[in-house]
């Protein structure tokens, strides 16, 4: 049979795998790789893992025929030109797996009341486990160390344990993070809960169409939360604002505002960002203003939708400009993103965005690989930051779908022989069982398979087969100390024949980011490989949030300012305390966290917490602002307490004719804008996520000068008008 090889064309960013961007290696170079595997035409036609639809949180959702709703007509987002899609598949391939080791312990986990999970990226990882053998959903699969095997709940054991103290402490700190079903904010600044009379209302004959109503109840099967009085507000509102509105694929708007809201559910988002989620395109696409949603829902909420809204501006402005091509510029507006709005209106955004990417089917193929590219130059590297691994691995894999389909089909029929999740699940039961015979404790056993996107940048990176990974299936443990740490190897060495070469003890030499942990490979069943990583829960610390983050670590060699370091810790913080604390009467009856209590509470970290932030870094720190100059946009960085004069400054505008009060351009048309808004004072600072936009330079006229000239010479007939036409052709130069 011909042996595919993967042709090399296209580009991954560079932010975040770091691998070097398929563009940047010749098609059918020396560098093809080889796949051994089936044609991709036998890969396309095959019942591949890789190509079950994974959706999640999605899984369980209701089909979307039972919510069509006929219509021809489209609705096109102004937010995010993706808003006006809609898939009736409303899934995709992800290389993300959902194994259970008992299939009934997996079938009798219902979508129904999934319990909130934490985000972070970290060795397990949940969603719900699919309804049915066709869906899975992304998982991971890990074990605490009282035996009880855990799906769902498996996250919050591990998560609790590791993050518990940081977590309450933050709770304390972050009180502004509160559901508003207990506490919404007046304009006044007041909180109360006199609104919750007001929210309260009759769901019945509201609904013009029958569809709305089941689109709710199907919700409310997934997650209960979708009961919370807020949530179901502004599920109605959302109806009002969409009633009409069709994605492209035909189906209704609201759709997609659900299963984005959904997404968030899935993740843990408190009713407040579920409120907001399901609100996110109200502001861009309909009649409903700022205000209106600020005095039916609080500021929380609006504030959301308003951030979700201005991120929605900003990354069609990059996606129009190409900025997010160009790595510095690229790594300015992560940032920004995390820095000018609340971290949750980035998981707002990001949950659009992957439902739709997850539609992306009805899209013209060139509209396609435009939003794949954006995505993955833009809102793959927000969710590694973040640490949302379940959905950085899905966004890459529909990009990588959508925009290597070739080497994407290759692949996956590739995979199809390669993943066993039940390889996995044995190993993980298997070392449980020696970890007891040989009484090692530990906190977490987890696993998991590489994702598929994961497994092509590797290959390309390091120049390497498939069957040249190692670490397709991997299990990781977290133990007490190092001692333990050694002690488990040895153990895991006399389960499995260590593969030679391939063992490595970073706990003895410590990359040179600190990173510790031991790592192994051993031929496991079937004599494939599986990677085992040994660490102990400082180790695993400073692997998750230290200078050797995951994150950074999968970024390459970026030189990060600490102001950038800053951020993205402070918004995981926030993340993972939103996360977390929603799943209060879930944790409780987990694990202990006190044992594994970090080095120091969060948020006032001790000066040489090798975890600490600044929580007013954006005080201090330099100041991202978008820059348009003819039609041309640019991230440019300013320190802290720059004005608009200093802008000028840099771009050569910053002549005595701006800057005099005497000779400021009286002309609105020829002062630059800051947020739309033309400038009257150029001493206003800059403040992250600004938007100035700089007129063309005409040196010595104003517009309305040249608007009059036109005239003049329209007037003398020097301009021609044409007979027939539309409006826009009349006009013409006589030459
Ligand atoms: N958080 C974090 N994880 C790391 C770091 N370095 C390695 N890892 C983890 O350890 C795994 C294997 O790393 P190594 O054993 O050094 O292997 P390698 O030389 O990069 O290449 P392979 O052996 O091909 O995987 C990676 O896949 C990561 O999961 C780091 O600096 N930070
Ligand atoms: N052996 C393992 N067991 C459990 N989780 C792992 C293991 N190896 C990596 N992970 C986790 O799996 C997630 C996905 O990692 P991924 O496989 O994409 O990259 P990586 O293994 O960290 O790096 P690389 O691709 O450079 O080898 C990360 O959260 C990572 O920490």
């Amino acid at each position: 049979m011909a042996v595919p090889t993967i042709a090399l064309y296209a580009s991954p960013p560079s932010s975040v795998c770091s691998t070097p961007h398929p563009c940047q290696i010749n098609s059918h170079s020396s560098s093809d790789y080889e796949l051994n595997s089936r044609s991709s035409s036998s890969a396309s036609s095959s019942a591949s893992p890789t190509q079950k639809p994974i959706v999640g949180g999605l899984s369980c959702l209701f089909s979307s025929s039972s919510v069509r709703h006929s219509s021809s007509s489209s609705f096109n987002s102004g937010g995010d030109e993706l808003g006006s899609l809609w898939h009736e598949r409303g899934e995709d391939l992800s290389s993300s797996f959902c194994y259970s080791p008992y299939s009934s312990l997996g079938s009798s986990l219902k979508c129904r009341d999934q319990s909130p999970v934490s985000v972070f990226q970290g060795p397990v990882s949940c969603s719900s486990v699919g309804v049915g053998s066709s869906r899975s959903s992304p998982m991971r699969i890990s074990r605490e160390r009282n035996g009880d095997l855990h799906l769902s709940a498996s996250f919050r054991v591990s998560k609790e344990g590791l993050f518990n103290g940081f977590v309450r402490n933050a709770l304390e700190s972050c009180l502004d993070y509160d559901s508003p079903s207990f506490n919404i904010s007046h304009s006044n600044g007041d909180s109360s809960t006199g609104l919750l009379d007001e929210l309260t209302f009759n769901m019945e004959g509201n609904f013009s169409e029958p569809y709305v109503k089941e689109l709710l109840l199907g919700a409310q099967l997934r997650h209960k939360i979708f009961y919370d009085e807020v949530v179901v507000k502004a599920f109605y509102e959302a109806e009002k604002a969409h009633r009409g509105q069709m994605r492209a694929s035909g189906d209704p708007y609201l759709q997609h505002c659900v299963e984005t809201a959904i997404l968030l559910a899935m993740i843990g988002a408190n009713p407040t960002v579920v409120a907001a989620g399901l609100l996110h395109d109200t502001l861009d696409d309909s009649f409903i203003s700022y205000d209106y949603i600020f005095g039916t829902f609080g500021a929380r909420v609006a504030d959301l939708v308003e951030g979700v809204s201005k991120l929605s501006h900003l990354s069609k402005l990059a996606r129009e400009n190409n900025t997010a091509s160009k790595t510095v510029e690229a790594d300015r507006l992560h940032t920004m993103f995390l820095a000018m709005a609340d971290a949750r209106a980035v998981l707002i955004k990001l949950a659009d965005r992957l439902h739709n990417m997850m539609t992306l089917e009805a899209l013209p193929p060139a509209k396609q690989k435009r939003f794949a590219k954006e995505t993955l130059e833009i809102f793959v590297p927000l969710a590694n930051r973040l640490g949302i691994s379940s959905w950085k691995e899905r966004l890459e894999n529909l990009c990588f779908k959508h925009l290597y389909p070739d080497q994407h089909d290759v692949l996956s029929s590739k995979l199809v022989k390669s993943f066993d999740e039940a390889r996995i699940t044995s190993a993980v039961e298997k070392l449980e069982q020696a970890l007891k015979d040989g009484a090692v404790s530990y906190h977490v056993l987890s696993g998991r398979h590489k994702s598929l996107y994961s497994i092509y940048c590797k290959m390309i990176k390091k120049k390497l087969t498939m069957d040249q990974i190692h670490d397709i299936h991997g299990i990781r443990l977290i133990v007490e100390n190092e001692e333990d740490c050694y002690t488990a190897l040895n153990i895991v060495h006399e389960l499995w024949p260590e593969v030679p070469g391939k063992l490595k003890d970073y706990i003895t030499h410590p990359k040179f980011n600190g990173y510790q942990s031991l790592h192994t490979v051993v031929m496991g069943e079937d004599m494939a490989p599986l990677e085992v990583q040994i660490r102990t829960k400082e180790m695993h610390l400073q692997a998750e949030f230290g200078f050797a983050a995951h994150w950074r670590y999968k970024e390459g060699d970026s030189e990060y300012s600490s102001f950038v370091l800053q951020m993205v810790e402070w918004a995981r913080w926030v993340v993972t305390w939103q996360c977390e604390t929603m799943a209060k009467e879930q944790t409780s009856s987990f694990g202990d966290a006190d044992s594994i209590r970090p080095p120091c509470p969060f948020p006032s970290h001790s000066d040489d917490c090798p975890y600490s932030y600044t929580p007013h870094c954006i005080q201090d720190g330099p100041v991202f602002v978008i820059m348009i100059e003819n039609e041309k946009m640019s991230v440019q960085e300013f320190p802290a307490s720059s004005t608009v004069m200093d802008l000028l400054i840099r771009v050569g505008r910053g002549s005595l004719r701006w800057s005099s009060p005497y000779r400021f351009p009286v002309k609105e048309e020829l002062r630059p804008r800051l947020n739309r808004e033309p400038v009257d004072d150029l001493t206003l600072k800059l403040k992250m996520g600004d938007v100035v936009e700089l007129t063309p330079t005409i040196p010595d006229k104003s517009l309305t000068e040249y608007r009059e000239e036109i005239q003049r010479m329209y007037d003398q007939g020097r301009l021609a008008v044409s007979g027939s036409g539309t409006a826009s052709s009349r006009v013409g130069w006589r030459s």
